[in-house]
């Protein structure tokens, strides 16, 4: 079996020089499917999975937009449209200066298993551009991402390919991509999710992600007859994710206590209370601040310049910032400060060599692909929702994207649970859960 995943890796390797990310992810992926594949007659010699590595299209464009010194500038736009057997292209937009193809590619592929985890009917997709938004006018940003729609739009639409936030696309970048689409096509439709609520966009979207992750760590402790209740929780980043992880943590009783930025993180003893968040996302969603500015006006807390949290003692940390971002060494501080649980907010912050560690040492362990799958999730029932000119309550929104991270979990049992019952490898889970319907439905729909 080694040889054939070797095989295989280095096939995808030839195809796909430098593009570490990407292949760190099929690594990943391989080495659970594979032996899926071959221990299942339906799914052998049906070559899926080098299918689903090759992205159906991908779109490179340039962006040129000017800045608010009228000088011109350039950036490189893309959208990886991965796999669409389930459903039009779905997941997010990233505007980050280390965007390229290989992250892209890396995200999209995810995209694929996790829109399938959710059992609604959405492909994978990813996009972006290495445009950084912060520091720049609100006008600058307009600019961009009217630009940047100007060639995306050919692309997409709500029943071809559905875009949505991601690092450094929110609200605000959200809706001028939708002012821009809207003027360009004459058609308000659901082209975008992630949208405001005055304009199509659901309830319980903004927290989706954050809140289906604790929704899910609930689901993995219950297991283990704990709660979040009681345990000290160490997040990273102080973005979207980062913030509604925390907020519905400490709802649940838990007690957060750093919070970071590439810039460095923040451990505040006492905790991170409902008062002391509001304060963040105030300095991160408005006046567009530093994690820093935490220590400076709460003197519970303590400032760690160029520092990741994960040294800091906890029994629950949710890496919520970036993609390998808990290298080997930060994997073993953890397990040293025998934490409980880990599961991701972001997409493959932990390396191959972190998982391992993990799984070595019979940590609770989630991939992104399944605990931070209630973003996307939410997103489908947005689509839902526009489809039906109709906009449920908070109240049934959150309600169901409960049940989609009961479900999410359930599946990783199903697939991931070992024969003793008293393990459960999630990446295993998620991966074959995953792969099922995207396969069935390749298989369904022929050789395109
Ligand atoms: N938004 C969503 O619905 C979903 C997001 N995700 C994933 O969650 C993660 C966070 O996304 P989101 O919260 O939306 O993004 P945001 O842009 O809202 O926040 C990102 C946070 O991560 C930090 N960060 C970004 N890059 C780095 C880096 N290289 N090193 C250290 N810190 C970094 C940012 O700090 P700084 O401001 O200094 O850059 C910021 O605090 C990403 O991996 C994303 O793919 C997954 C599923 C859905
Ligand atoms: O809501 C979406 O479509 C995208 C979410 C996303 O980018 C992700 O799940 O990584």
């Amino acid at each position: 079996m080694e040889n054939i995943i070797k095989k295989f890796l280095q096939t995808v390797t030839a195809n796909n020089p430098g593009e570490t990310e990407f292949l760190q992810a099929v690594t990943e992926v391989a080495e659970s499917i594979i032996p899926f594949i071959r221990a299942n007659d339906k799914y052998r010699d049906k070559q899926l999975l080098d299918r689903i590595v090759e992205p159906e299209r991908v779109i490179i464009f340039r962006v040129p937009w000017v800045d608010d010194n009228n000088i011109i500038q350039v950036n490189r736009g893309y959208r990886v449209q991965m796999n669409s057997a389930i459903g039009p292209y779905k997941g997010g937009l990233r505007f980050h200066p280390t965007v390229n193809l290989s992250i892209l590619k890396f995200l999209a592929f995810e995209q694929t298993f996790k829109n399938s985890l959710t059992t609604l009917p959405m492909g994978g997709g990813k996009g972006g551009a290495n445009f950084d938004p912060k520091g720049k006018s609100d006008g600058e940003v307009m600019r961009f991402c009217q630009s940047f729609m100007s060639e995306l739009f050919r692309y997409i639409g709500e029943d071809t390919d559905v875009p949505a936030g991601d690092i450094g696309v929110g609200e605000r970048e959200v809706g001028y991509l939708f002012g821009m689409y809207k003027k360009l096509t004459n058609k308000f439709t659901g082209v975008l999710t992630g949208k405001g609520m005055s304009y199509g966009g659901s309830f319980i979207r903004p927290e989706a992600t954050g809140y289906g992750l604790i929704y899910f760590v609930e689901n993995m402790l219950a297991a283990k007859y704990e709660s979040v209740s009681g345990k000290t929780i160490v997040i990273s980043g102080s973005g979207n994710v980062s913030q509604y992880a925390a907020q519905k943590a400490t709802a649940l009783g838990g007690k957060v206590v750093t919070l970071s930025d590439s810039e460095g993180f923040i451990y505040d003893k006492d905790g991170i209370d409902e008062e002391k968040l509001n304060w963040v996302m105030q300095l991160k969603n408005v006046r567009r601040g530093r994690i820093s500015e935490y220590a400076d006006h709460f003197k519970s807390a303590k400032f760690y310049k160029d520092k990741k949290p994960w040294s800091v003692e906890c029994d629950i940390a949710l890496p919520c910032a970036t993609q390998n971002e808990i290298l080997v060494g930060d994997a073993q501080a953890l397990v040293k400060s025998k934490v409980m649980c880990v599961a991701e907010g972001a997409n493959m912050p932990s390396t191959l060599e972190a998982i391992n560690t993990f799984q070595k040492h019979k940590i609770l362990y989630a991939p992104g692909k399944a605990s931070n799958a209630g973003g996307v999730a939410t997103s489908g029932l947005e689509m839902s929702q526009n489809s039906l000119r109709y906009k449920w309550t908070h109240e049934k929104v959150d309600r169901k994207l409960h049940e989609i991270m009961n479900n999410v979990h359930a599946e990783c049992i199903l697939y991931g649970a070992n024969e003793s019952k008293d393990y459960v490898d999630y990446v295993k889970g998620a991966n074959i859960a995953g792969f099922v319907k995207v396969a069935d439905a390749m298989l369904a729909q022929g050789v395109v």
